[in-house]
């Protein structure tokens, strides 16, 4: 049975030794004996890329990236916990958990899901177009432990009105386009600000473009008529989104950093509905 990382000296033991390794963590909040003061714990699984001897808190993993504890969870990418992160979750038990409410939207198909996925659990299958669905992911964004409730949209038309229900108590909205559809960047002027005008007016608006590595086809040549990023940004400020973020799932590249920015934004919104410079959606 792994034992659970329960002090600081084990954390910071393998915030050591991480280096080019990754960890992976679940919450053990029921089955340890817990201090009283402790309300919640993490056990660490510590991903490592080949034969590895640990010791009482590490872990030793196959090489294949799969947690051999947890064999129903899929392999995470090996950035998806950082070790400042996972040191903070040694700390978490002290902590509040703020819990915020990230809603994704954007033309169908231009890769709201894949990202998603590639965030939540490292990768990204085929699958059918969204209906409706919603992940709440543990993340740690300075050093603050935060709940995400992440709510996939169906991006297409005849799901406005099942779309709009998903809006309620929202702290970020990530409105999404695809660099190699100009319909869908125009859509986000022209469909989505009205939507979110209409739904609720006010909550911040993160930007992001989706599949960035289609601005170079198979033979790295330019794709002439992909949105480029000056021209994502100029949308940005035309529609006064707080940042302008960009991704691709396919590489894996920017969607960690993505996600935690569009985070980042929500935690300025106070949980009671006030922020400092934007409002939370309530739907009345
Ligand atoms: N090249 C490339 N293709 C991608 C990327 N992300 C997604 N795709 C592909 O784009 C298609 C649509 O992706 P989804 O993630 O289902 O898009 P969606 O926005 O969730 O679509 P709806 O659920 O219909 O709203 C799929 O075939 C994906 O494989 C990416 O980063 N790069």
């Amino acid at each position: 049975m792994p034992k659970p990382i329960v002090d600081q000296k084990g954390a910071d033991a393998i915030r050591r030794s991480l280096g080019p390794f990754s960890a992976r963590c679940h919450r053990f909040s029921q089955s340890w004996n817990l201090p009283p003061t402790t309300t919640s714990i993490f056990y660490c699984h510590i991903i490592v890329p080949n034969s590895y001897t640990s010791n009482a808190s590490r872990t030793k993993e196959p090489t294949n990236n799969t947690c051999t504890y947890c064999p129903l969870f899929p392999p995470l990418s090996p950035y998806s916990v950082s070790p400042e992160s996972l040191c903070a979750m040694q700390l978490c038990g002290r902590q509040k958990v703020v819990q915020r409410k990230m809603v994704l939207l954007g033309d169908g198909a231009c890769g709201k899901t894949s990202a998603l996925n590639v965030f939540t659990r490292g990768y990204s299958s085929r699958r059918e177009p969204t209906v409706f669905e919603n992940y709440v992911h543990d993340i740690f964004v300075d050093n603050i432990h935060v709940e995400l409730s992440l709510w996939d949209t169906a991006g297409q038309e005849e799901f406005d009105r099942l779309r709009a229900l998903s809006y309620e108590d929202t702290h970020v909205l990530m409105l999404c386009f695809s660099v190699d559809s100009p319909d869908s960047f125009e859509n986000v002027s022209s469909k989505w600000i009205a939507e979110i005008n209409e739904n609720c007016p006010g909550v911040r608006v993160v930007l992001t473009a989706l599949k960035c590595d289609l601005r170079k086809d198979e033979d790295m040549n330019d794709n002439p008529n992909s949105i480029s990023f000056d021209q994502g940004l100029a949308k940005a400020k035309e529609i006064g989104a707080v940042k302008y973020l960009e991704c691709s799932a396919v590489q894996n590249r920017g969607i960690r950093e993505s996600f935690y920015e569009a985070a980042k934004v929500a935690l300025e919104v106070n949980a009671g509905g006030g922020s400092s410079s934007g409002s939370q959606c309530t739907i009345l």
